[in-house]
């Protein structure tokens, strides 16, 4: 179980996230949407620790993380996919997603992770800055799956992806899911990818958590509006 409690962070004087909560189930997906500059990818640093918060809890299975450096986070089960995808462009895609593994302890990449993403395995001696964007999407979460984590976050992995794609990485995230009953938290503005992939749905405002909705139920207009510009 993930949950987070009256997370704050701010840039200085300058408060950009408020009291958010949430709480994610194992094989739960849970996404954050909203538009340009209302705090996801804030939120998103705040929990993996490269930013660090004002106040507020980050419970992991419930031990509260919050004042654990990133890596310390890692070893207790949180995996980070960022914005920009930010593979090591000159190494190979094989050594990107060892470096996922050293919390592990492990050398060999595992193969469920080449079955999740067989391209991968086609690729592996291939530098990881020679592959398209999609390709390094896939390689982003591979090396966050390496950690072998519990909770997996996801910013804007939908970003700079071509729409035929965008479909395939919804299928994937749900096939994490299924496979290793992860809580799975994903930052987006893409609302098919999110109708596509979500079980419940946080709208994000000026670094607030203002509408709430559960897949099944959702009202798509009312989403969209808060995305509209
Ligand atoms: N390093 C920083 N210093 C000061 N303010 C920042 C910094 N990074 C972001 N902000 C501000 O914090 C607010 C939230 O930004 P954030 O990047 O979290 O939004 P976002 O929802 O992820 O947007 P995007 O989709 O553009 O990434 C914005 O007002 C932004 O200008």
């Amino acid at each position: 179980m993930f949950e987070v409690r009256n997370l704050s962070a701010a840039y200085g004087q300058s408060t950009v996230l408020h009291d958010i909560n949430m709480a994610v189930k194992p094989g739960e997906i849970v996404a954050v949407v909203g538009r340009n500059g209302m705090g996801k990818s804030t939120l998103m640093k705040s929990l993996i620790g490269v930013m660090p918060s004002r106040s507020g809890q980050i419970m992991v299975d419930g031990s509260d993380v919050s004042a654990l450096q990133s890596h310390q986070r890692v070893a207790k089960g949180l995996a980070y996919v960022p914005q920009g995808r930010q593979i090591f462009g000159t190494m190979t895609v094989k050594e990107n997603i060892e470096t996922g593994l050293v919390v592990t302890g492990k050398s060999d990449v595992p193969p469920e992770i080449y079955s999740l993403f067989p391209i991968l395995r086609e690729f592996e001696k291939r530098r990881g800055g020679n592959l398209s964007g999609g390709q390094q999407q896939q390689l982003a979460i591979a090396r966050a799956l390496a950690s072998d984590p519990k909770i997996l976050l996801l910013d804007e992995p939908t970003e700079g992806i071509q729409p035929s794609i965008i479909k395939d990485i919804a299928k994937v995230l749900k096939e994490i899911r299924d496979l290793k009953n992860l809580c799975i938290v994903v930052c987006e503005q893409v609302l098919s990818f999110v109708l596509d992939a979500a079980d419940r749905i946080l709208v994000m405002e000026n670094g607030s958590i203002v509408h709430s909705d559960t897949r099944d139920r959702v009202d798509e207009a009312a989403i969209a509006r808060f995305l509209a510009v």
